[in-house]
Protein backbone atom coordinates (compact mmCIF):
# COMPACT_ATOMS: atom_id res chain seq x y z
CA UNK A 1 0.00 0.00 0.00
CA UNK A 2 1.38 3.64 -0.57
CA UNK A 3 2.29 5.76 2.03
CA UNK A 4 -0.07 8.25 3.18
CA UNK A 5 1.12 11.65 1.76
CA UNK A 6 0.73 12.90 5.56
CA UNK A 7 2.82 9.78 6.53
CA UNK A 8 5.53 11.13 4.25
CA UNK A 9 5.56 14.87 5.40
CA UNK A 10 5.71 14.16 9.27
CA UNK A 11 8.77 11.68 8.64
CA UNK A 12 10.42 14.64 6.59
CA UNK A 13 9.75 17.03 9.56
CA UNK A 14 7.45 18.50 7.43
CA UNK A 15 3.84 20.17 8.82
CA UNK A 16 1.06 18.39 7.99
CA UNK A 17 -0.28 18.53 4.35
CA UNK A 18 -3.29 20.84 3.90
CA UNK A 19 -4.79 18.32 1.37
CA UNK A 20 -6.67 15.40 3.21
CA UNK A 21 -5.44 12.48 0.85
CA UNK A 22 -7.51 10.30 2.58
CA UNK A 23 -10.55 12.05 1.29
CA UNK A 24 -12.68 9.77 -0.85
CA UNK A 25 -12.68 11.47 -4.42
CA UNK A 26 -16.25 12.49 -5.31
CA UNK A 27 -18.24 9.79 -7.20
CA UNK A 28 -18.25 10.37 -10.62
CA UNK A 29 -20.49 8.64 -12.89
CA UNK A 30 -18.22 7.33 -15.79
CA UNK A 31 -20.21 7.45 -19.16
CA UNK A 32 -19.55 5.75 -22.43
CA UNK A 33 -17.95 7.71 -25.39
CA UNK A 34 -21.57 7.67 -27.57
CA UNK A 35 -22.57 10.19 -24.63
CA UNK A 36 -19.88 13.12 -25.66
CA UNK A 37 -21.10 15.76 -27.40
CA UNK A 38 -20.49 17.23 -30.24
CA UNK A 39 -21.79 18.42 -33.69
CA UNK A 40 -24.62 16.66 -35.23
CA UNK A 41 -23.63 17.97 -39.13
CA UNK A 42 -22.57 15.36 -40.98
CA UNK A 43 -19.13 13.90 -42.52
CA UNK A 44 -19.00 16.31 -45.30
CA UNK A 45 -19.91 19.35 -43.59
CA UNK A 46 -17.61 19.01 -40.46
CA UNK A 47 -14.68 17.92 -43.03
CA UNK A 48 -16.31 21.37 -44.96
CA UNK A 49 -16.07 23.36 -41.87
CA UNK A 50 -12.55 21.88 -40.36
CA UNK A 51 -11.04 22.81 -43.93
CA UNK A 52 -12.94 26.40 -44.05
CA UNK A 53 -11.69 27.82 -40.91
CA UNK A 54 -9.74 24.64 -38.53
CA UNK A 55 -9.43 26.97 -35.61
CA UNK A 56 -12.81 28.87 -35.77
CA UNK A 57 -14.32 25.60 -36.19
CA UNK A 58 -12.77 24.17 -33.07
CA UNK A 59 -13.82 27.07 -30.56
CA UNK A 60 -17.14 27.16 -31.94
CA UNK A 61 -17.11 23.41 -30.92
CA UNK A 62 -15.64 24.21 -27.63
CA UNK A 63 -17.75 26.54 -26.56
CA UNK A 64 -20.94 24.55 -27.47
CA UNK A 65 -20.11 21.37 -26.01
CA UNK A 66 -17.70 22.22 -23.39
CA UNK A 67 -14.00 21.01 -23.22
CA UNK A 68 -14.61 17.62 -24.66
CA UNK A 69 -16.04 16.69 -27.83
CA UNK A 70 -16.60 14.33 -30.68
CA UNK A 71 -15.92 14.69 -34.25
CA UNK A 72 -16.46 12.86 -37.29
CA UNK A 73 -14.65 13.99 -40.38
CA UNK A 74 -13.75 10.98 -41.76
CA UNK A 75 -15.54 7.95 -42.40
CA UNK A 76 -15.65 5.43 -39.81
CA UNK A 77 -13.05 7.23 -37.58
CA UNK A 78 -14.60 8.62 -34.60
CA UNK A 79 -12.38 12.22 -32.64
CA UNK A 80 -12.43 13.21 -29.29
CA UNK A 81 -11.27 16.56 -29.09
CA UNK A 82 -9.53 17.33 -25.41
CA UNK A 83 -8.73 20.64 -23.97
CA UNK A 84 -8.88 20.18 -20.06
CA UNK A 85 -5.37 19.27 -18.97
CA UNK A 86 -5.86 16.81 -16.06
CA UNK A 87 -7.52 14.71 -18.93
CA UNK A 88 -4.56 15.52 -21.46
CA UNK A 89 -2.43 14.04 -18.36
CA UNK A 90 -4.38 11.11 -17.96
CA UNK A 91 -3.72 10.79 -22.18
CA UNK A 92 -0.26 11.14 -21.90
CA UNK A 93 0.84 9.14 -19.17
CA UNK A 94 -1.80 6.01 -19.97
CA UNK A 95 -0.10 2.81 -20.27
CA UNK A 96 1.63 2.28 -23.20
CA UNK A 97 -0.74 -1.16 -24.38
CA UNK A 98 -3.97 1.43 -24.01
CA UNK A 99 -3.16 4.27 -26.06
CA UNK A 100 -1.03 4.01 -29.37
CA UNK A 101 0.26 6.60 -31.06
CA UNK A 102 2.49 5.16 -34.00
CA UNK A 103 -0.77 3.81 -35.25
CA UNK A 104 -2.79 7.23 -35.85
CA UNK A 105 0.53 8.83 -38.07
CA UNK A 106 -0.69 7.43 -41.50
CA UNK A 107 -0.29 10.26 -42.98
CA UNK A 108 3.05 10.33 -42.98
CA UNK A 109 3.92 7.03 -43.71
CA UNK A 110 4.79 8.28 -46.76
CA UNK A 111 7.84 10.02 -45.79
CA UNK A 112 8.74 7.91 -42.92
CA UNK A 113 8.00 4.25 -44.03
CA UNK A 114 6.65 2.68 -40.74
CA UNK A 115 9.78 1.42 -39.04
CA UNK A 116 10.95 4.86 -37.66
CA UNK A 117 10.28 6.03 -34.19
CA UNK A 118 7.34 7.80 -35.02
CA UNK A 119 5.44 4.54 -35.89
CA UNK A 120 6.19 2.24 -33.23
CA UNK A 121 4.58 1.25 -30.02
CA UNK A 122 4.84 -0.43 -27.12
CA UNK A 123 8.47 -2.11 -25.92
CA UNK A 124 9.43 -1.56 -29.83
CA UNK A 125 8.89 2.32 -29.23
CA UNK A 126 10.50 1.98 -25.50
CA UNK A 127 13.83 0.87 -26.82
CA UNK A 128 14.04 2.36 -29.96
CA UNK A 129 14.03 5.57 -27.78
CA UNK A 130 15.92 4.45 -25.26
CA UNK A 131 18.74 3.72 -27.94
CA UNK A 132 18.47 7.02 -29.39
CA UNK A 133 18.49 9.34 -26.17
CA UNK A 134 22.18 9.46 -26.38
CA UNK A 135 22.20 11.09 -29.70
CA UNK A 136 19.79 14.02 -28.07
CA UNK A 137 21.33 14.34 -24.93
CA UNK A 138 24.57 14.62 -23.20
CA UNK A 139 27.70 15.67 -25.17
CA UNK A 140 25.49 14.49 -28.29
CA UNK A 141 23.64 17.76 -26.90
CA UNK A 142 26.32 20.07 -26.60
CA UNK A 143 28.21 18.66 -30.37
CA UNK A 144 24.32 19.80 -31.99
CA UNK A 145 23.63 23.22 -30.40
CA UNK A 146 27.31 24.44 -30.97
CA UNK A 147 26.85 23.74 -34.28
CA UNK A 148 23.53 25.27 -34.41
CA UNK A 149 24.71 28.28 -33.76
CA UNK A 150 27.76 28.24 -36.57
CA UNK A 151 24.86 26.56 -39.18
CA UNK A 152 22.82 29.62 -38.01
CA UNK A 153 25.55 32.37 -38.41
CA UNK A 154 26.34 30.56 -42.07
CA UNK A 155 22.36 30.48 -43.11
CA UNK A 156 21.49 34.10 -42.34
CA UNK A 157 24.91 35.80 -43.44
CA UNK A 158 24.19 34.01 -47.21
CA UNK A 159 20.28 35.26 -47.23
CA UNK A 160 19.70 37.52 -49.81
CA UNK A 161 19.46 41.32 -48.82
CA UNK A 162 17.48 43.64 -50.18
CA UNK A 163 15.07 41.85 -52.20
CA UNK A 164 11.67 40.56 -51.65
CA UNK A 165 12.48 36.78 -50.64
CA UNK A 166 9.95 34.16 -49.55
CA UNK A 167 11.44 32.57 -46.21
CA UNK A 168 10.18 29.72 -45.78
CA UNK A 169 12.50 27.84 -47.83
CA UNK A 170 15.45 29.68 -46.98
CA UNK A 171 14.61 28.70 -43.18
CA UNK A 172 13.47 25.30 -44.50
CA UNK A 173 17.32 24.45 -45.90
CA UNK A 174 18.90 25.62 -42.62
CA UNK A 175 16.51 23.76 -40.48
CA UNK A 176 18.09 20.66 -42.79
CA UNK A 177 21.25 21.40 -42.23
CA UNK A 178 20.51 21.38 -38.41
CA UNK A 179 19.20 17.77 -38.39
CA UNK A 180 22.22 17.05 -40.76
CA UNK A 181 24.43 17.26 -37.70
CA UNK A 182 21.80 15.81 -35.25
CA UNK A 183 21.74 12.33 -38.05
CA UNK A 184 25.10 12.50 -39.73
CA UNK A 185 27.38 14.72 -36.40
CA UNK A 186 30.59 15.54 -37.81
CA UNK A 187 31.19 13.15 -40.47
CA UNK A 188 29.01 14.85 -43.47
CA UNK A 189 28.57 12.28 -46.11
CA UNK A 190 30.13 13.29 -49.30
CA UNK A 191 26.73 13.71 -51.36
CA UNK A 192 25.02 15.93 -48.57
CA UNK A 193 24.33 18.63 -51.28
CA UNK A 194 22.54 16.29 -53.62
CA UNK A 195 21.05 14.62 -50.54
CA UNK A 196 19.68 18.13 -49.50
CA UNK A 197 18.07 19.01 -53.11
CA UNK A 198 16.25 15.66 -53.08
CA UNK A 199 15.06 16.30 -49.22
CA UNK A 200 13.72 19.73 -50.42
CA UNK A 201 12.30 18.52 -53.38
CA UNK A 202 10.07 16.01 -51.96
CA UNK A 203 8.59 17.55 -49.22
CA UNK A 204 7.21 20.08 -52.07
CA UNK A 205 4.32 17.21 -51.56
CA UNK A 206 3.26 19.61 -48.10
CA UNK A 207 1.87 22.74 -50.80
CA UNK A 208 -0.61 20.34 -52.13
CA UNK A 209 -3.97 19.43 -50.53
CA UNK A 210 -3.04 15.75 -51.27
CA UNK A 211 0.03 15.85 -48.30
CA UNK A 212 -2.20 14.55 -45.93
CA UNK A 213 -3.80 11.70 -47.56
CA UNK A 214 -2.34 8.22 -47.46
CA UNK A 215 -1.57 7.74 -51.07
CA UNK A 216 0.84 5.22 -50.14
CA UNK A 217 -1.58 2.81 -49.45
CA UNK A 218 -3.56 3.25 -52.74
CA UNK A 219 -4.35 0.41 -54.98
CA UNK A 220 -1.79 0.28 -57.98
CA UNK A 221 -4.11 0.80 -60.60
CA UNK A 222 -5.12 4.44 -58.64
CA UNK A 223 -1.74 5.39 -58.02
CA UNK A 224 -1.22 5.13 -62.31
CA UNK A 225 -4.29 7.42 -62.46
CA UNK A 226 -3.52 10.03 -59.56
CA UNK A 227 0.28 10.15 -61.01
CA UNK A 228 -1.74 11.24 -64.37
CA UNK A 229 -3.54 14.17 -62.64
CA UNK A 230 -1.95 17.50 -62.58
CA UNK A 231 -1.74 19.57 -59.82
CA UNK A 232 -1.46 17.08 -57.00
CA UNK A 233 2.60 16.74 -56.72
CA UNK A 234 1.88 12.78 -56.01
CA UNK A 235 4.05 11.94 -59.51
CA UNK A 236 7.00 14.49 -58.35
CA UNK A 237 6.75 12.89 -54.91
CA UNK A 238 7.03 9.43 -56.25
CA UNK A 239 9.87 10.33 -58.53
CA UNK A 240 11.35 11.92 -55.59
CA UNK A 241 11.23 9.61 -53.24
CA UNK A 242 13.29 6.50 -54.65
CA UNK A 243 15.92 9.47 -55.01
CA UNK A 244 16.12 10.06 -51.62
CA UNK A 245 16.21 6.76 -50.50
CA UNK A 246 19.08 5.72 -52.93
CA UNK A 247 20.84 8.80 -51.54
CA UNK A 248 20.09 7.80 -47.78
CA UNK A 249 21.56 4.20 -48.78
CA UNK A 250 24.68 5.89 -50.27
CA UNK A 251 25.24 7.96 -47.14
CA UNK A 252 24.95 5.10 -45.17
CA UNK A 253 27.40 2.85 -47.07
CA UNK A 254 29.71 5.69 -46.84
CA UNK A 255 29.82 5.88 -42.91
CA UNK A 256 30.06 1.91 -42.92
CA UNK A 257 33.15 2.37 -44.92
CA UNK A 258 34.94 5.15 -43.03
CA UNK A 259 33.91 3.29 -40.06
CA UNK A 260 34.04 6.88 -37.70
CA UNK A 261 31.20 5.90 -35.01
CA UNK A 262 30.27 8.66 -32.07
CA UNK A 263 27.55 9.57 -30.68
CA UNK A 264 25.28 10.95 -33.63
CA UNK A 265 22.23 9.10 -34.80
CA UNK A 266 23.34 7.07 -37.68
CA UNK A 267 26.50 5.64 -35.24
CA UNK A 268 23.66 4.80 -32.46
CA UNK A 269 21.09 3.71 -35.62
CA UNK A 270 24.49 1.19 -36.88
CA UNK A 271 24.95 -0.17 -33.19
CA UNK A 272 21.34 -1.27 -32.72
CA UNK A 273 20.57 -4.72 -32.58
CA UNK A 274 16.85 -6.71 -32.80
CA UNK A 275 16.24 -9.52 -30.03
CA UNK A 276 17.22 -11.89 -32.77
CA UNK A 277 20.86 -9.97 -32.91
CA UNK A 278 20.17 -8.76 -36.41
CA UNK A 279 20.77 -5.23 -37.00
CA UNK A 280 18.66 -2.88 -38.32
CA UNK A 281 17.90 -3.26 -42.32
CA UNK A 282 18.60 -0.43 -44.53
CA UNK A 283 14.55 0.37 -44.43
CA UNK A 284 14.78 0.91 -41.05
CA UNK A 285 17.81 2.84 -41.28
CA UNK A 286 15.88 4.85 -43.85
CA UNK A 287 12.58 5.68 -41.94
CA UNK A 288 14.71 6.69 -38.90
CA UNK A 289 16.83 8.80 -40.97
CA UNK A 290 13.39 10.37 -42.57
CA UNK A 291 11.61 10.24 -39.59
CA UNK A 292 14.22 13.28 -38.03
CA UNK A 293 14.71 15.35 -41.88
CA UNK A 294 10.45 15.13 -41.56
CA UNK A 295 9.78 15.68 -37.61
CA UNK A 296 12.98 17.96 -37.13
CA UNK A 297 12.28 20.34 -39.91
CA UNK A 298 8.71 21.09 -40.88
CA UNK A 299 7.97 21.68 -37.37
CA UNK A 300 10.85 23.74 -36.30
CA UNK A 301 10.64 25.91 -39.78
CA UNK A 302 6.96 26.69 -38.80
CA UNK A 303 8.28 28.04 -35.62
CA UNK A 304 10.66 30.74 -37.00
CA UNK A 305 8.45 31.79 -39.61
CA UNK A 306 6.01 32.46 -37.23
CA UNK A 307 8.50 34.35 -35.08
CA UNK A 308 9.66 36.33 -37.99
CA UNK A 309 5.52 37.09 -39.12
CA UNK A 310 5.11 38.41 -34.76
CA UNK A 311 8.16 40.51 -35.01
CA UNK A 312 8.30 42.10 -38.14
CA UNK A 313 4.61 43.52 -37.18
CA UNK A 314 5.72 44.60 -33.83
CA UNK A 315 8.45 47.29 -33.91
CA UNK A 316 7.91 47.75 -30.11
CA UNK A 317 8.79 44.54 -28.88
CA UNK A 318 11.52 43.59 -31.68
CA UNK A 319 13.61 47.07 -30.08
CA UNK A 320 12.97 45.15 -26.74
CA UNK A 321 14.18 41.92 -28.04
CA UNK A 322 16.93 43.66 -29.30
CA UNK A 323 17.93 45.39 -26.49
CA UNK A 324 18.11 42.34 -24.11
CA UNK A 325 20.05 40.77 -26.54
CA UNK A 326 22.47 43.98 -27.00
CA UNK A 327 22.72 43.47 -23.01
CA UNK A 328 23.45 40.17 -23.39
CA UNK A 329 20.50 38.81 -21.64
CA UNK A 330 18.44 35.91 -23.41
CA UNK A 331 15.31 35.76 -20.99
CA UNK A 332 12.67 37.83 -23.27
CA UNK A 333 14.55 35.85 -26.04
CA UNK A 334 13.14 32.20 -24.53
CA UNK A 335 9.94 33.99 -23.69
CA UNK A 336 9.61 34.50 -26.89
CA UNK A 337 10.21 31.56 -28.55
CA UNK A 338 7.46 29.53 -25.43
CA UNK A 339 5.07 32.27 -26.86
CA UNK A 340 5.29 31.74 -30.72
CA UNK A 341 4.80 28.15 -29.95
CA UNK A 342 2.12 29.14 -27.44
CA UNK A 343 0.10 30.98 -30.43
CA UNK A 344 0.94 29.01 -33.70
CA UNK A 345 1.73 25.59 -32.13
CA UNK A 346 3.20 23.94 -35.64
CA UNK A 347 0.95 20.43 -34.93
CA UNK A 348 -1.86 22.25 -33.94
CA UNK A 349 -4.14 19.20 -33.54
CA UNK A 350 -1.66 16.40 -34.19
CA UNK A 351 -1.39 14.67 -30.69
CA UNK A 352 -3.71 11.90 -31.62
CA UNK A 353 -3.65 8.63 -29.54
CA UNK A 354 -5.68 5.51 -30.87
CA UNK A 355 -7.30 3.60 -28.09
CA UNK A 356 -6.09 0.04 -27.94
CA UNK A 357 -8.51 -1.21 -25.23
CA UNK A 358 -11.40 0.31 -23.17
CA UNK A 359 -9.92 3.03 -21.15
CA UNK A 360 -11.24 5.68 -18.82
CA UNK A 361 -10.31 9.05 -19.07
CA UNK A 362 -12.26 11.77 -17.24
CA UNK A 363 -15.97 10.53 -16.96
CA UNK A 364 -15.43 8.62 -20.22
CA UNK A 365 -15.03 5.33 -20.98
CA UNK A 366 -13.40 5.14 -24.47
CA UNK A 367 -13.25 1.89 -26.80
CA UNK A 368 -10.90 0.17 -28.89
CA UNK A 369 -10.45 2.17 -32.53
CA UNK A 370 -11.27 5.78 -31.64
CA UNK A 371 -8.76 8.35 -31.66
CA UNK A 372 -8.01 11.45 -28.16
CA UNK A 373 -6.99 13.94 -29.52
CA UNK A 374 -5.74 16.53 -27.05
CA UNK A 375 -5.67 19.85 -28.82
CA UNK A 376 -2.40 22.18 -28.68
CA UNK A 377 -4.45 24.65 -30.40
CA UNK A 378 -7.34 25.07 -27.90
CA UNK A 379 -5.63 24.44 -25.05
CA UNK A 380 -2.55 27.04 -26.05
CA UNK A 381 -5.49 29.85 -26.84
CA UNK A 382 -7.78 29.18 -23.81
CA UNK A 383 -8.50 33.14 -23.21
CA UNK A 384 -9.30 32.15 -19.20
CA UNK A 385 -5.61 31.07 -19.10
CA UNK A 386 -3.87 33.17 -22.06
CA UNK A 387 -6.09 36.44 -21.59
CA UNK A 388 -7.06 38.25 -25.25
CA UNK A 389 -4.76 35.10 -26.79
CA UNK A 390 -4.41 36.00 -30.20
CA UNK A 391 -2.23 39.11 -29.20
CA UNK A 392 1.44 37.95 -29.43
CA UNK A 393 2.67 38.52 -26.10
CA UNK A 394 6.10 36.66 -25.25
CA UNK A 395 5.85 38.89 -21.82
CA UNK A 396 2.90 36.05 -21.03
CA UNK A 397 6.06 33.93 -19.96
CA UNK A 398 9.01 36.18 -18.09
CA UNK A 399 9.76 34.38 -15.45
CA UNK A 400 7.15 31.71 -16.20
CA UNK A 401 7.55 28.00 -16.93
CA UNK A 402 5.58 27.00 -19.65
CA UNK A 403 2.56 24.41 -17.76
CA UNK A 404 3.33 20.73 -18.95
CA UNK A 405 -0.05 19.96 -19.25
CA UNK A 406 -1.19 23.37 -20.44
CA UNK A 407 1.48 24.66 -23.14
CA UNK A 408 1.85 21.19 -25.51
CA UNK A 409 3.50 22.02 -28.78
CA UNK A 410 5.63 19.35 -28.18
CA UNK A 411 3.07 16.86 -26.68
CA UNK A 412 3.81 14.74 -23.69
CA UNK A 413 4.51 11.37 -22.24
CA UNK A 414 6.40 8.65 -23.67
CA UNK A 415 6.15 9.97 -27.09
CA UNK A 416 7.01 13.74 -26.12
CA UNK A 417 8.97 15.08 -28.86
CA UNK A 418 12.56 14.15 -28.62
CA UNK A 419 13.72 17.15 -30.06
CA UNK A 420 12.40 19.99 -27.70
CA UNK A 421 15.23 21.25 -26.07
CA UNK A 422 17.23 21.21 -29.71
CA UNK A 423 14.39 23.07 -31.09
CA UNK A 424 13.89 26.11 -28.38
CA UNK A 425 17.66 26.05 -28.92
CA UNK A 426 16.90 26.64 -32.89
CA UNK A 427 14.49 29.14 -32.69
CA UNK A 428 16.14 31.32 -30.11
CA UNK A 429 19.69 31.01 -32.27
CA UNK A 430 17.83 32.00 -35.22
CA UNK A 431 15.59 35.37 -33.93
CA UNK A 432 18.94 36.31 -32.12
CA UNK A 433 20.73 36.35 -35.68
CA UNK A 434 18.13 37.79 -37.44
CA UNK A 435 17.36 40.88 -35.25
CA UNK A 436 21.14 41.28 -34.60
CA UNK A 437 21.46 41.49 -38.48
CA UNK A 438 19.04 42.42 -40.37
CA UNK A 439 15.79 44.91 -40.47
CA UNK A 440 12.64 42.73 -41.66
CA UNK A 441 10.44 44.91 -44.43
CA UNK A 442 7.46 43.88 -44.52
CA UNK A 443 6.49 43.08 -48.43
CA UNK A 444 2.65 42.19 -47.21
CA UNK A 445 1.12 44.59 -44.93
CA UNK A 446 -2.02 42.20 -43.94
CA UNK A 447 -0.98 39.87 -40.97
CA UNK A 448 -0.33 36.33 -42.67
CA UNK A 449 -2.99 34.22 -42.79
CA UNK A 450 -2.14 30.78 -41.23
CA UNK A 451 -2.72 28.24 -44.06
CA UNK A 452 -1.57 24.24 -43.59
CA UNK A 453 1.71 23.18 -45.06
CA UNK A 454 1.67 19.25 -44.73
CA UNK A 455 0.96 18.60 -41.28
CA UNK A 456 1.81 21.87 -40.03
CA UNK A 457 0.54 24.96 -39.94
CA UNK A 458 2.18 28.18 -41.24
CA UNK A 459 2.31 31.53 -42.29
CA UNK A 460 0.85 32.16 -46.23
CA UNK A 461 3.82 32.74 -48.89
CA UNK A 462 6.44 32.63 -46.45
CA UNK A 463 5.78 35.69 -44.85
CA UNK A 464 7.68 37.67 -47.67
CA UNK A 465 10.23 39.70 -46.68
CA UNK A 466 12.82 42.07 -47.54
CA UNK A 467 15.71 42.02 -45.17
CA UNK A 468 17.40 44.89 -44.90
CA UNK A 469 21.14 44.80 -43.59
CA UNK A 470 21.43 46.78 -40.64
CA UNK A 471 24.42 48.67 -40.07
CA UNK A 472 27.01 47.99 -37.77
CA UNK A 473 26.58 50.75 -35.34
CA UNK A 474 23.04 50.05 -35.07
CA UNK A 475 23.66 46.07 -34.42
CA UNK A 476 25.53 46.94 -31.54
CA UNK A 477 28.85 45.58 -33.02
C1 LIG B 1 9.30 23.67 -32.90
C2 LIG B 1 9.72 22.50 -33.29
C3 LIG B 1 9.06 21.20 -32.98
C4 LIG B 1 7.79 20.93 -32.60
C5 LIG B 1 6.66 21.91 -32.36
C6 LIG B 1 7.67 19.50 -32.45
C7 LIG B 1 6.53 18.83 -32.06
C8 LIG B 1 6.44 17.47 -31.91
C9 LIG B 1 5.24 16.78 -31.50
C10 LIG B 1 3.92 17.44 -31.18
C11 LIG B 1 5.53 15.46 -31.47
C12 LIG B 1 4.57 14.34 -31.07
C13 LIG B 1 4.56 14.27 -29.55
C14 LIG B 1 3.54 13.37 -28.94
O1 LIG B 1 3.03 12.49 -29.63
O2 LIG B 1 3.24 13.53 -27.76
C15 LIG B 1 6.90 15.30 -31.88
C16 LIG B 1 7.55 14.10 -31.97
C17 LIG B 1 8.86 13.96 -32.33
N1 LIG B 1 9.74 14.97 -32.64
FE1 LIG B 1 9.36 16.94 -32.58
N2 LIG B 1 8.89 18.93 -32.76
C18 LIG B 1 9.76 19.93 -33.07
C19 LIG B 1 11.10 19.79 -33.43
C20 LIG B 1 11.78 18.60 -33.45
C21 LIG B 1 13.19 18.46 -33.71
C22 LIG B 1 14.14 19.62 -33.98
C23 LIG B 1 13.47 17.13 -33.70
C24 LIG B 1 14.76 16.42 -33.92
C25 LIG B 1 15.94 16.96 -33.70
C26 LIG B 1 12.24 16.42 -33.41
C27 LIG B 1 12.11 15.07 -33.30
C28 LIG B 1 10.96 14.41 -32.95
C29 LIG B 1 10.85 12.96 -32.84
C30 LIG B 1 11.96 11.96 -33.11
C31 LIG B 1 9.53 12.69 -32.45
C32 LIG B 1 8.92 11.31 -32.23
C33 LIG B 1 9.00 10.99 -30.74
C34 LIG B 1 8.46 9.63 -30.38
O3 LIG B 1 7.61 9.09 -31.11
O4 LIG B 1 8.90 9.08 -29.36
N3 LIG B 1 11.23 17.35 -33.26
N4 LIG B 1 7.44 16.54 -32.13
Amino acid sequence: MNPDANDVAAEHGGGRCPVDHTAKPAETTVIPSSQVPGPSLGQREQLAQWAQNRTAFLNECKRLYGSKFKLGFVPGVEFFILTDPDEVKAVFQAPRTSLHCGTSNGALEKFFGHTGLAFLDEGEHLARRKALTRSFKGAAFNRITEAVEQITVDAVAQWPRDEDVDMHPLVHRWAMNVIREVVFGRVVPSNWPQLLDGLMDLLEINTYPTAMIMFDRWSPAKKRLMKRRPGTGVKDFWRNRPRVDALIAEAVAERLEVGELGNDMLSVLLGITHEDGTTLSGVELRDEIMTMFVAGTVTTVSAVCWSIEHFSRDPERLAKLRAEIAEGSSEYLTAAAHEVLRKNPPLPNNLARQVMEPIVIGNVRYEPGQLLVPSAELMNNDPERYPEPDEFRPERFLGVQPGQYTWIPFGGGHTRCMGDQIAIHEIRTMLRELVTNVDFERVEEDPAKAVPRGPVVVPQRGPRMVLRPRTAVAAGH
